[in-house]
């Protein structure tokens, strides 16, 4: 920035009116003094020889300045002196000037000392001071003012800070009493909040305020608007504009008019009223009472009212501001502030819909500040239900293969986690939801494996025997291998307890490489055991499947369903049903848990069922099944068992080491024969464990080192046998018949026993002829019915054993077919109307029913007519019809089992049976005679083999 001394170096002054524009300035103001060194000559513009005019300012920023007309010299003075009028103090002051710059040649510099002819016309213009206007204190030298563009209207008595720029300052000058006047103009309605430095006075309206402008000690300027005035003339061409300006007329007459204060009142109850009515508006800054009431000057109580009201519409405060009429002014001024009204009322409306906000804004920080307090509190609480969220939603960033539906699911249950207080029920509930859901193997499955030399030597290491089961099995993985896939086969073993089918289903899943889980139905009442619960009771988990998928974490595992085949029926829902839709492959791919509530895909899963009878499986998933029979062991084979597999398996589950124990051959012989009547394994597995426990407790105690089982110390270890032998007889007497009979226990022997007693008074209406004929119903008595007396007419045949109705009725149509057949054979005999018979089968406490004893009973009766034990070593089976057909029958291969166990060598088989025997591997037929039988003659003929004869007499059977 230049300094003042180079600013002064460049001036060129050739009007006063130019000197305003001069640039860089000079800055004028605040005090000014004209100084003739000839006193008595003061002012006198044609005395130019030694006359002086010395013009001394002291600016807005306090530098002294001063000018000498004809010789000006320009000098600076630090810290400013206040001049007054008398010359004697100019003088003095100059003289310490120059004696300052002699001596110091500093503190008072006297610049440069420059003449110009053109000064001569500076203090011409200088005359003008004497004008009657630049005698007023309030009004601008020579009437000329800056005007200062602005964008509100001002008016008369309005105060406030203002902003001047240099290029105002620099144009500013004071009046004859020191006072700094500024126009303030409002600029016209299109140069509005524009730049503020405009092209021509055209920008502005012509009526605008004079303002007195003063510095405050900070350095701010502030106006005070004094008078209404008018723009006369402009004096130069270029902003910032200087004009000379005029006072606005205002009307005197008026001034008395009792109008104004009754329009003042007017004015000041509306505001009041409007203070009252929009506290929230008028919330200020102004005391009306005191501040604006009592003013009495219309016209500073016009500026203070709109200044109270803060109205600020230029066009129509410039309307006001021009109208000379005072009272016209306040009746606009009443006007506008009426028209306030609706946008006041707005104003309220909006702010206190704002309020309502920020109260609500304000109440949503202020609770979100106690939630953190409360989270410092309570910390671990609050975090660990953060944390939880988090957790799951990791969990859930995991699952990349699960359905896009499904994510949903998840995710909006995860959200409604972060809205439920942690400590109430409902989150625990969702929690335990949400667990679940992001605990599911969504799209994981394990890789598929169908080697079939693996799953052979699986089957093989974990099974002895049951070479066709494991076949079908092998058969089974092939057609898995070439499809790429086992989907859509369910696999149903159907066998006695303990022939391994629980064991056989573990090996396929091995076989396989697939996880495995078991459950069993057996009883199972409520459909939610599969389905699981829905999620609005309490304490509801999902079904069996779905904890099964959680359990392996694969959604393909091999899922064993125990005992289909005594699922409850219809009770709560319909399991079975609820089971068919698990299984069925057309609907498992969309099976939806209650509690889940979301599909899944349970179609890749192998499922494999078991029963022990095909009789009970309800039948829409018997059809979807793919059966495979495991009928039970012989003797030969559980010896097998017991040894290669039962023994070293329990050894190792007991800690008992190779050389602890031995089990000789023939004690593990007499554990088959006597202390098992299975056909399967799991007694056998019990007594082998009892034998371990028993050793273990020896060893550990010292009492041995090591523990040798044989025939001689094995009621020491398992007690007295409770089976001596399946056979009642070495050989069967007369009227005793070994029976085959099938359950859900496998196969057994089944002895049917009649025995005959006299009747004493035969009666000759039994003869064959004339009358009745022997196919004549004979009265039937059972256990429950009383019999008959000894006196009584009629034969009767009495039935024990615990039979059924259908084994019962099979009683009836054996005895007369008996009686007929006998008729036939041998006439003469007259067994069956001389005798009541008890027909009897024992064990007594095993329920027995089926049609398949026919053939047995007739043969136990006819063994009693004919005084002839049957063949020894004979077992058969076989449904009879009155006539003497034998009829097909079921588990052949159980009964064949069963028969073998029981030291039977003969076996008569219904002839349609035939093939099934034949099916049968050969360690099971062997050392089997089997004979078959097309009518009861053929049994006949094999039982009583020293009667074949008689056959020969039939006619008709
Ligand atoms: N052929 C076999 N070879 C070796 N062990 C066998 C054989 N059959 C069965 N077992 C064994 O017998 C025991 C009982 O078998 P498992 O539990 O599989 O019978 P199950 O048919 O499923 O019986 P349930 O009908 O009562 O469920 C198991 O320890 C099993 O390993």
């Amino acid at each position: 920035m230049l300094s003042i001394s180079n600013k002064l170096k460049n001036l060129k002054l050739p009007t006063i009116t130019n000197l305003y524009n001069i640039s860089p300035p000079i800055l004028v103001n605040n005090k000014y003094n004209i100084n003739n060194n000839n006193s008595n000559n003061n002012n006198n513009n044609n005395n130019k020889d030694n006359k002086y005019i010395r013009l001394s300012f002291t600016n807005l920023f306090s530098q002294k300045l001063c000018i000498d007309y004809k010789r000006v010299n320009y000098c600076k003075k630090k810290g400013g002196n206040n001049n007054d009028d008398k010359s004697d103090k100019i003088e003095k002051n100059e003289k310490n000037e120059k004696n300052e710059k002699n001596e110091k040649n500093e503190e008072t510099e006297k610049i440069e000392i420059v003449e110009k002819e053109d000064l001569i016309s500076l203090s011409k213009e200088l005359l003008k001071f004497d004008k009657a206007s630049n005698k007023r204190k309030d009004w601008p030298l020579n009437s000329e003012v800056l005007i200062y563009p602005s964008n509100s209207v001002n008016f008369v008595g309005a105060t406030g800070p203002i902003s001047i720029g240099s290029q105002f300052i620099n144009r500013l000058i004071p009046n004859a009493s020191g006072k700094t006047f500024i126009g303030l103009f409002l600029l016209k309605d299109e140069h509005r909040n524009t730049h503020p430095s405009v092209k021509s006075l055209e920008a502005v309206h012509q009526v605008g305020v004079l303002a007195h402008v003063t510095q405050s000690q900070t350095g701010l300027f502030h106006f005070e608007s004094t008078k209404r005035v008018r723009i006369k003339e402009i004096q130069n061409g270029q902003f910032p504009f200087i004009a000379t300006i005029e006072p606005l007329l205002t009307n005197e007459d008026e001034s008395k008019d009792p109008k104004i204060p009754a329009l003042m009142e007017k004015i000041n109850q509306l505001s009041l009223s409007f203070q009252k009515l929009y506290p929230d508006t008028y919330t200020n800054l102004i005391d009306f009472k005191s501040r604006i009431q009592t003013i009495d000057n219309p016209e500073l109580f016009l500026s203070a009212i709109i200044n109270f009201h803060g109205l600020n519409y230029p066009s129509k405060c410039q309307e006001i501001l021009e109208t000379t009429s005072i009272i016209k002014r306040l009746e606009m001024l009443h006007e506008m502030i009426l028209n306030e009204q609706p946008l006041l009322a707005l104003q309220q409306k909006i702010a206190k819909e704002l309020d309502d906000k920020s109260k609500a804004y304000k109440n949503k920080l202020l609770l979100t500040e106690q939630l953190k307090l409360l989270k410092e509190q309570l910390g671990n609480e609050i975090d660990e239900k953060e944390k939880i969220i988090e957790k799951y939603q990791n969990k859930l960033a995991t699952l990349t293969l699960i359905p896009e539906s499904s994510k949903k699911v998840i995710q909006d249950e995860i959200n409604k986690l972060s809205a439920i207080e942690s400590s109430s029920l409902e989150f625990a509930a969702l929690k335990n939801y949400v667990e679940w859901l992001t605990n599911l193997p969504w799209g994981i499955y394990s890789p598929d494996y169908f080697d079939l030399k693996h799953s052979k030597m699986v089957l093989d290491s974990d099974h002895y025997g049951l070479e066709d089961i494991k076949q079908r099995i092998l058969e089974f993985i092939s057609v898995g291998h070439l499809k790429g896939t086992v989907q859509g086969k369910i696999i149903c073993f159907i066998g006695p307890p303990g022939t391994g089918k629980t064991s056989i289903g573990k090996s396929i899943a091995k076989a396989l490489k697939r996880e495995f889980y078991r459950f069993s139905v057996g009883g199972l009442l409520d459909e939610s055991e599969i389905k699981g619960h829905r999620r609005t009771y309490i304490g509801s988990m999902p079904g069996k499947i779905i904890q099964a998928l959680k359990l392996t974490q694969t959604s393909n595992p091999v899922i064993l369903i125990d005992e289909i085949d005594k699922i409850g029926k219809k009770n709560l829902g319909d399991p079975s049903s609820a089971l068919l839709e698990t299984l069925d492959p057309g609907q498992n791919s969309t099976f939806t848990d209650h509690y889940l509530d979301t599909p899944y895909d349970l179609s890749k899963i192998l499922f494999i069922c078991t029963a022990n009878s095909t009789q009970d499986i309800p039948a829409p998933l018997f059809d979807r099944m793919e059966i495979i029979r495991l009928p039970g062991y012989i003797e030969e084979e559980q010896i097998h068992i017991v040894k290669e597999f039962l023994i070293p398996k329990t050894y190792i589950e007991c800690g008992i080491k190779l050389d602890q124990l031995s089990i000789s051959d023939d004690a593990i012989k007499q554990i088959v024969k006597f202390y098992s009547r299975e056909v399967g394994i799991r007694q056998l597995e019990k007594l082998i464990e009892k034998i371990m426990r028993k050793t273990a407790l020896k060893l550990v105690n010292g009492t041995a080192e090591r523990v040798d089982i044989t025939l001689d110390n094995l009621e020491q270890y398992l007690g007295i046998p409770p089976y001596t032998s399946d056979r009642y007889y070495d050989t069967t007497p007369i009227g005793v018949v070994n029976g085959l009979a099938f359950n859900k226990k496998g196969g057994a022997t089944l002895y049917i026993e009649s025995t005959a007693e006299e009747i004493q008074k035969p009666l000759s209406s039994l003869s064959p002829s004339p009358s009745p004929s022997p196919s004549s119903p004979l009265p039937l008595s059972s256990s429950s019915s009383s019999s008959t007396s000894q006196n009584s007419i009629e034969p009767v045949i009495k039935i024990t054993g615990n039979l059924g109705d259908v084994m019962s009725e099979s009683t009836n149509i054996a005895y007369t077919f008996a009686k007929n057949f006998l008729y036939e054979l041998d006439p003469e005999n007259k067994f069956f109307s001389s005798h009541n018979i008890h027909l009897h089968s024992p064990q007594g406490n095993i329920p027995k029913d089926g049609p398949s004893a026919g053939v047995t009973m007739a043969t136990s009766l006819l063994s009693l007519a004919l005084n002839e034990p049957v063949k020894n070593n004979l077992g058969m089976t076989g449904e009879i019809t009155i006539t003497g057909k034998v009829v097909t029958i079921g588990g052949v291969k159980e009964k064949t089992i069963a028969a073998k166990r029981s030291g039977l060598t003969s076996l008569v088989f219904p002839i349609n049976n035939k093939i099934n025997f034949e099916e049968l591997p050969d360690y099971v037929k062997n050392g089997i005679d089997v004979q078959y039988a097309n009518e009861y003659k053929d049994v006949f003929e094999v039982a009583f083999p020293s009667k074949k004869h008689l056959l020969n007499n039939l006619k008709t059977f």
